[in-house]
C-alpha cells in the first residue's frame, strides 16, 4: 500500500486534513457526503476528508484492486493464505451462505458448489423448523420446544448472540434463547437455573468440534439434562464442520454443517447463526436477515467508492488509521438492541486484521486493524464520552441510529418522545465531536476534529440487520485486501490455547516442565 502513487498523494493531503472546527465547516456537507444502500445512509460529513481525499482514496482502492479482490473472493479464489508458508490455504466463502436467492447479476462471480452446500443446509433447516412448529419434533412428553440454549464461543457465539439481541423484538411468541459461552462455570449455572430444560433444545456450535470451552460446556449442560432424567439425543442439535470430532449424527437430534471456507467470525449467516435465529425469530425473518446481507455483498462489487458503502467505510478507516494515526474505532449504536454488536465487531475486525505480516510473509511497515470497542448510546455518554470529547487521544466513532424504534412503544414526555430524545443525543454527539467548542475557561474547551460517521436507517429490521452485519464484514475484508494482509486466519489465538492446555496438564498431575506456569500458580496459591 505504502509504495502506491495514491498513498503518496494521501500523505500530502493528510498534512492538512479538513478542519471540522472552522466557521461553517459542516455547511452543505451532510447532503453531499452521504452514500446510501438499501435505505441505509452512511454520512461521512464529520470525517476529516474532502472531495480530494475521497478521490485519492478511490485511487488507492483502484491501485490495490480492492473490488476485484472482493469479487474473486466471492467467486471462490483462495484468499486465506500466506504465499510460500504453511497456512490454512483456503477459499473464503461466507458470502456464499447468503448467495441463495438466485439473483446473480450478469458478470458477477459466485461459487456454485458453496452455494449448493448453503442451499442444502437451509433446506434441512426449513424442514427442522417446520417439524418443531407442527409438533413432529417434541420432547418425550409430546410437548413443543419453547426455549433454546446455545453453547459456543468466539465466532460461534458473539455474532449469533449480537444478532439475536438485535432482533429480539421479532421473537416468535413464547420462545426464548439463552447463551452459554464462557468456561466459567457460573455462566452455565446462571443459564441452567433459568431455563426450562424439559422444553429446551440445546444447540452446540463448534466449527472445529474441539474447542475446550464448548466441549466442556456441552458436557456440563448434558449432565444437567441427564440429572433431570432427560435424554440428550431428544434435545441436542449441533452445528459443526464436516468430519470434525463433533460430527456424530448418532449423538444429536439433528446435525447441521458449516464449511472450512467459512471463518468462525464470519459465520453468522451460515448455520452457526441460522439454527438459533430461525428458532428464535422465525425462519422467514432469518431469510430476511440473509437477504439484507446479500444485497450488501452485491453493492460491495461497485467500483465507485461513493456508491460502495463497505469500501468507503474501509477507506475512511484507513485514512484515520494510517494517515491520521488514530489507533481505535468506537462503534456507538444509539439502539439498545445493538448492545452486543460492538463486541461482535471487535472479534470480527481484531481477529481478522490484527496482523503484522503481509500475504507474502513479510513484515508490514504500517499499522493495520484498529482497536474496536463500543457501547450503546446514550449509556456510553454517561461513561466514556468525556475522554472522547476532551482527552489527548482522538477516537474515531461510528454512530448507528434509526428513525423509528422497534417496539413502537413510546411516550411523549415534556413534548418529545424517548426516540426523539435518543436521536437528539445521537446527532448532538456527532456534531459536537466534529466542531468542538471554544471557551475562555480551558476546562470547558472542546478541541473538536474528532472524526465520526453515521449509519442511519428507518428501523432495525431483520433485513437492515443483515445489511449492517455485511457492511462491516465487507469493510474488514476490503481493509485486509488494501493492506495486503490475510484477514482470514487467526494464528494469534493459538499460543494461549497451547499454554492453557499445559496448565490443565499441571492440574491433572501430568509431568510437564512449564516452569513459569508452575511458579505463577504457586504465587496464586493454586
Ligand atoms: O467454532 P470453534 O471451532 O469452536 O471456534 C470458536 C472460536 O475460536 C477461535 O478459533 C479463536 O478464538 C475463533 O476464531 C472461533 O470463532
Amino acid at each position: 500500500m505504502k509504495n502506491s502513487k495514491s498513498y503518496s498523494l494521501l500523505e500530502e493531503l493528510a498534512a492538512n486534513p479538513y478542519d471540522l472546527t472552522q466557521a461553517k465547516a459542516l455547511e452543505g456537507r451532510f447532503a453531499s457526503m452521504k452514500a446510501s444502500v438499501m435505505g441505509i445512509d452512511y454520512v461521512y460529513a464529520c470525517q476529516r476528508v474532502n472531495d480530494d481525499v475521497v478521490d485519492a482514496l478511490q485511487k488507492l482502492a483502484d491501485e490495490t484492486a480492492a473490488v476485484s479482490q472482493f469479487s474473486r473472493m466471492m467467486g471462490g479464489e483462495k484468499m486465506n493464505k500466506i504465499d510460500g508458508f504453511e497456512c490454512e490455504d483456503r477459499q473464503v466463502l461466507h458470502t456464499a451462505m447468503r448467495d441463495v436467492f438466485d439473483d446473480l447479476p450478469e458478470g458477477f462471480l459466485s461459487d456454485t458448489e458453496a452455494v449448493a452446500g448453503a442451499k442444502t443446509e437451509i433446506a434441512k433447516l426449513k424442514v427442522f423448523c417446520d417439524e418443531i412448529e407442527n409438533g413432529a419434533i417434541t420432547n418425550a412428553k409430546g410437548e413443543k420446544f419453547k426455549e433454546m440454549i446455545l453453547v459456543g464461543i468466539g465466532g460461534s457465539d458473539l455474532g449469533p448472540r449480537a444478532v439475536y439481541l438485535a432482533l429480539k423484538a421479532f421473537a416468535v411468541e413464547g420462545r426464548k434463547v439463552h447463551f452459554i459461552s464462557n468456561v466459567d462455570p457460573d455462566d452455565a449455572a446462571a443459564v441452567l437455573k433459568d431455563a426450562d430444560l424439559e422444553r429446551s433444545l440445546v444447540c452446540v456450535i463448534s466449527k472445529s468440534g474441539s474447542t475446550l470451552e464448548t466441549l466442556t460446556n456441552e458436557t456440563l449442560v448434558a449432565s444437567n439434562f441427564e440429572a433431570a432424567g432427560l435424554n440428550t439425543k431428544d434435545h441436542f442439535v449441533c452445528v459443526t464442520g464436516k468430519d470434525s470430532p463433533m460430527d456424530n449424527p448418532a449423538k444429536y437430534l439433528r446435525s447441521f454443517y458449516m464449511f472450512d471456507y467459512v471463518g468462525g467470525r464470519y459465520s453468522v449467516t451460515s448455520m452457526v447463526g441460522a439454527v438459533m435465529l430461525s428458532f428464535g425469530i422465525g425462519f422467514d425473518n432469518f431469510m430476511g436477515f440473509l437477504r439484507g446481507a446479500r444485497k450488501i455483498d452485491l453493492n460491495s462489487q461497485e467500483r465507485d467508492v461513493r456508491k460502495n458503502v463497505s469500501l468507503l467505510m474501509a477507506l475512511i478507516g484507513i485514512w484515520n488509521r494510517n494517515l491520521l494515526d488514530h489507533e481505535t474505532l468506537a462503534v456507538l449504536p444509539y439502539s439498545q438492541a445493538l448492545s452486543r454488536f460492538a463486541a461482535h465487531l471487535q472479534q470480527c475486525d481484531m481477529e481478522s486484521n490484527g496482523k503484522r505480516i503481509n500475504r507474502q510473509g513479510e513484515a508490514v511497515d504500517f499499522a493495520t486493524g484498529p482497536i474496536v470497542w463500543g457501547e450503546p448510546g446514550t449509556n456510553g455518554q454517561h461513561a466514556f464520552y468525556q475522554l472522547i470529547h476532551q482527552s489527548e487521544t482522538v477516537v474515531p466513532c461510528d454512530f448507528i441510529g434509526f428513525a423509528k424504534s422497534q417496539y413502537q412503544k413510546d411516550l411523549d414526555v415534556k413534548g418529545t418522545s424517548s426516540q426523539q430524545k435518543l436521536l437528539a443525543n445521537l446527532i448532538a454527539q456527532s456534531i459536537g465531536l466534529a466542531t468542538g467548542k471554544t471557551s475562555e475557561n480551558p476546562n470547558q474547551v472542546f478541541p473538536g476534529n474528532r472524526p465520526n460517521s453515521m449509519l442511519f436507517a428507518e428501523q432495525l429490521t431483520p433485513e437492515v440487520m443483515g445489511a449492517l452485519l455485511a457492511l462491516y464484514e465487507n469493510k474488514i475484508a476490503f481493509q485486509g485486501f488494501i493492506w495486503n494482509i490475510n484477514s482470514f486466519d487467526q494464528e494469534g489465538v493459538q499460543l494461549g490455547k497451547v499454554l492453557a492446555n499445559e496448565i490443565i496438564d499441571i492440574f491433572t498431575g501430568k509431568d510437564v516442565e512449564a516452569i513459569n506456569a508452575k511458579e505463577y500458580l504457586k504465587t496464586l496459591g493454586l
